[in-house]
């Protein structure tokens, strides 16, 4: 299930002053205000590119993430509105090709067009053809790369855009929390954070959003991975509902549990950046594993049977997914043989995959298309 629920609509994660008008519409062209602009005067073509991401990597809960290169790729053709309503085809193939709507509905259009009406224009007629890779459910970030494909959509379209600070904001908020929507917005390793509601960040009114709407900006900073780090994934062969894994979490934890995981958390970024060899010990969660495992026990075992061979395992996100940061190109390559030895397939037919994929540097990037 997607996270739209837990954060914010586009129109209510611009601030007032950027939203014109305030009765601007919603998805599918209905109940538009006439004073919504068309934003673009000729057609144009482009061609997204997004990477998949982990969230969490242990200790990092709702904080820390990484992009992967595993991509969803999605080519837009955007024209002038030739009727009252914008006409949207969408084609999609891979992951979700059964599933996902084909019309003004589905997810990355939804998002567009309520972000350009937030910015006072309306969405024009648009050719969409995805192509994704991305295992949805999976706690590979698949929400995350659709909500930067919308931002960044809707940034192409926009006769001025949006700011950095506009896409950092907005996808945060839609989202819920940064920690999968930043490395897919900007690439690599990212630590990301929320102001406290109505707090001036680190004292300096001049650090406040512009977009920052009362209950806090997002910030970001990112970590320069260490040349050794590795990343292993295991994408089991079944899906887990974010909103499912989240209900799990308690309302309260023990103050020995936070200050166990703030260590650990700050030790996790010494270990991106500095000493991996100490990946195994910065990896342990307090918060939210443990916690989560009647969802995923599959995943918790794969876990457990990684971490007691010396390897640094987590749940990737949300789950069911599994994480290895390895020290190396050695020991990502035996990670990857033990999640074959480990991981399937079980009584219920579950099965664990492994790929050695490498962190990308890059976010969601945004190319002409010749059509
Ligand atoms: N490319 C896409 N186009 C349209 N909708 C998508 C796309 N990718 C994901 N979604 C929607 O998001 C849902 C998955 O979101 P969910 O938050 O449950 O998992 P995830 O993002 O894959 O995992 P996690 O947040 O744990 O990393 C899909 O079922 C689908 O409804
Ligand atoms: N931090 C999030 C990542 C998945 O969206 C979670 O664990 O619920």
């Amino acid at each position: 299930m997607h996270k739209l629920g837990q954060g914010l609509a586009p129109e209510e994660a611009l601030a007032p002053s950027a939203a014109t008008p305030p009765s601007a519409g919603n998805a599918a062209g209905n109940h538009e205000s006439p004073q919504l602009r068309e934003p673009l005067s000729a057609p144009m073509s482009f061609h997204l590119r997004v990477p998949a991401t982990s969230a969490n990597l242990g200790p990092g809960y709702d904080s820390m993430g990484l992009a992967l290169g595993l991509f969803d790729e999605i080519t837009v053709h955007a024209a002038p509105r030739r009727g009252a309503q914008a006409q949207v085809q969408i084609t999609v193939e891979g992951e979700g090709s059964e599933t996902l709507p084909r019309d003004a509905s589905h997810l990355v259009v939804t998002l567009v067009e309520k972000i350009l009406n937030a910015k006072g224009f309306s969405l024009p007629d648009l050719e969409v053809r995805a192509v994704n890779n991305i295992p949805h459910s999976r706690g590979l970030g698949s929400s995350a790369a659709a909500v930067a494909s919308a931002v960044m959509t809707a940034d192409t379209l926009l006769p001025e855009g949006l700011s950095e600070d506009e896409k950092l904001q907005i996808g945060s908020r839609i989202e819920g929390h940064p920690d999968n929507y930043v490395p897919a917005l900007r690439g690599g390793v990212a630590i990301s954070w929320q102001d406290a509601p109505n707090a001036l960040s680190s004292g300096s009114e001049v650090r406040r959003s512009t977009l920052d709407t009362g209950d806090g900006a997002f910030r970001t900073a990112p970590l320069l991975p260490h040349p050794r780090l590795r990343t292993v994934v295991a994408v089991p062969n079944f899906e887990q509902s974010t909103q499912v894994a989240r209900d799990l979490l308690p309302a309260q934890i023990d103050h020995s549990a936070a200050a166990q995981n703030s260590a650990r958390a700050a030790l996790l970024v010494h270990a991106l950046t500095s000493a991996p060899e100490l990946l195994l010990d910065a990896t342990e969660d307090a918060l939210h594993q443990q916690q989560r495992r009647p969802a995923f026990p599959g995943s918790m075992a794969l876990v457990d049977g990684l971490r007691a061979a010396g390897f640094a395992a987590v749940i990737s996100g949300a789950g069911p997914s599994v994480l290895v940061l390895a020290d190396s190109d050695a020991q990502a390559s035996a990670a990857a043989q033990r999640i074959s030895a480990l991981g399937g397939p079980d009584a219920q037919g579950h099965v664990f995959t492994p790929s050695i994929l490498p962190i990308a540097g890059s976010g969601v990037t945004v190319e002409a298309h010749q059509r």
